[in-house]
């Protein structure tokens, strides 16, 4: 039997997990990672934090199965996307806390490049658009902000990386400066046609080349550990971004097949083979690259806030001890009561793409209750994917006939009965929801050449299905319900300020 090992570095926390070739797990740690929010709209991460996680994580699965990382034939690694991470390349240390996906500070920056007309460009060679969500910004912000590092990175002193980079920097000891096509295509640096990092992007945001990661197809040799800190030289050779490993864990491989995971954030994701047309309000995007084969490209919808919308009701309001508790308080009511809450607590993505939205609560009553709060933050996650899908659809010409749901939040029974009811379709949730981890620990087996490319997926199993059950007008009622309470969180930070 092969041994693989799935590192998944999420926004809230770090895990590992051992798998077998054939993608069973035999064992996982975990660790959560503190969010930081200096100011309103910014969230960042400590570095160090998250390798020291990882590093403890892959340590206590080791340590459980009695495994010697020797023993371990090669290593996957997802993460979140886009979030920016700058290093100094001699001593490996961070020059800045990372600055994450659902930051927003860099809003007047890339609403400054749609305003000179740089839009279309951008969409053609990155299949993204001009938001502060992609690292290019950032990573923008950064050079500007801390004092001589700009300096410092055209003396190629300083390295530039999304996480899958910074940890695969740490884990082979500062010999590898690499990252894969699917983080590469979020950064809005890279064209994602020609597959390289493009010039003039990198004059648009004011990035020297030499700060930047080779980029390197999903099952490639990424380098190996390094044997002073593991004790073996055992090789990374798969890595994908989150959401693409997604797609590749929850067995989506033939175009037309989509997945949702609800983390953090939602992201559907839709598997388009070798298409890379720019969609309209929904993003386009590398999925994979396989040995032997063309890369395989994807739409995208993301949902900034998902499941965070659930932790903010415990975090923020103190209305639940933990997210596990949210199901039964909705259940507690039979509908939201008119109550609508849009958690545009980071802006909003696909497909509205508005930094300025701000969260709204609508439709308050003398009658409405914590239950109605609760059920409404569950309708949000539901509805936005919905948002999303209609226009995935719309661009693409293809009618969604089912959708895989996987994540943390996809444990909510009553989130995928209500997901089914307003997309009209089955939402099927497969045995494992760690579909992330999967997907990465499969990839590094293809890498490694103990999984067949051809099998990978092929063990995909349901736990269970959730058909529809709500009528066509009360579905269409609810929806336009949930669009003008859109309407009121567009453009919201802009008028208030
Ligand atoms: N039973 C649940 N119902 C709704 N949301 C949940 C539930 N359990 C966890 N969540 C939410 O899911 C998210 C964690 O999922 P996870 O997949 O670990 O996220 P990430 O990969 O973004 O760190 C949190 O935002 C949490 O609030
Ligand atoms: O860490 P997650 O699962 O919330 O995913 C974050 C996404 O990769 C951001 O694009």
């Amino acid at each position: 039997m092969a041994y693989l090992l799935a590192i998944d570095q999420g926004t809230t926390s770090s895990r590992v997990t051992l798998y077998t070739e054939r993608g069973e797990p035999l064992g996982s740690a975990g660790r959560p990672l503190t969010q930081h929010f200096p100011q309103p709209g910014w969230v960042e991460h400590d570095p160090e934090e998250i390798w020291l996680g990882v590093v403890e994580c892959l340590r206590e699965v080791l340590g459980a199965a009695s495994l010697s990382l020797a023993e371990v034939a090669g290593i996957g690694i997802t993460n979140q996307r886009e979030t920016t991470v700058l290093w100094e390349r001699s001593t490996g240390r961070p020059l800045h806390r990372a600055i994450v996906w659902q930051d927003r500070r860099t809003a007047s920056r890339t609403a400054a490049l749609r305003e000179a007309g740089h839009e279309a460009l951008v969409r053609k060679k990155t299949g993204l658009l001009l938001d502060p969500y992609f690292s290019a910004s950032k990573l923008g912000w950064l050079l500007d902000e801390l004092p001589g590092v700009r300096e410092r990175a055209l003396r190629g002193e300083i390295c530039f990386g999304t996480v899958d980079s910074w940890l695969i920097y740490r884990l082979t000891g500062g010999r590898s400066l690499v990252t894969d096509l699917s983080n590469a295509s979020r950064t809005l640096l890279f064209n994602i046609q020609t597959l390289s990092w493009d010039d003039e992007l990198l004059e648009l945001f004011g990035v020297p080349r030499s700060l930047l990661p080779e980029v390197l197809p999903s099952t490639a040799c990424f380098g190996c550990t390094d044997p002073a800190l593991f004790g073996a030289e055992v090789p990374i050779t798969g890595v994908a971004g989150d959401q693409q490993a997604a797609l590749f864990g929850q067995g989506c491989h033939q175009p037309g097949l989509a997945k949702v995971t609800y983390g953090t954030g939602a992201f559907v994701v839709l598997n388009c083979g070798t298409c890379s047309e720019p969609g309209d309000g929904v993003l386009t995007t590398i999925a994979w690259q396989l040995p032997g084969e063309p890369v395989c490209y994807a739409l995208e919808g993301s949902i900034f806030i998902a499941g965070a919308a659930v932790q903010w009701l415990v975090e923020g309001l103190g209305l639940l001890k933990s997210p596990s508790e949210v199901e039964a308080l909705a259940r507690s009511v039979p509908d939201s009561g008119g109550v609508y809450f849009v958690p545009a607590l980071s802006g909003l993505g696909t497909p509205y793409w508005d930094p300025q939205a701000r969260g709204v609560i609508a439709g308050l009553t003398r009658g409405s209750s914590a239950g109605h709060l609760a059920r409404a933050a569950l309708e949000a996650i539901a509805f936005q994917t919905v948002d999303a899908i209609r226009a995935m659809e719309r661009s693409s010409g293809l009618v969604l006939r089912e959708l895989r749901a996987d994540g943390g939040a996809a444990a909510n029974n009553l989130l995928l009965e209500l997901q089914a009811d307003f997309l009209n379709a089955p939402v099927l949730r497969p045995r494992s929801t760690e579909g992330t981890s999967l997907g990465a620990a499969l990839l590094a087996g293809i890498g490694a050449g103990v999984v067949d490319p051809a099998r990978a997926g092929a063990d995909w199993e349901m736990d269970r299905e959730f058909r529809p059950q709500l009528a066509q007008r009360e579905r269409e009622r609810l929806y336009r319900g949930w669009g003008r309470a859109v309407r009121l969180s567009l453009g919201w930070e802009e008028e208030a300020g």
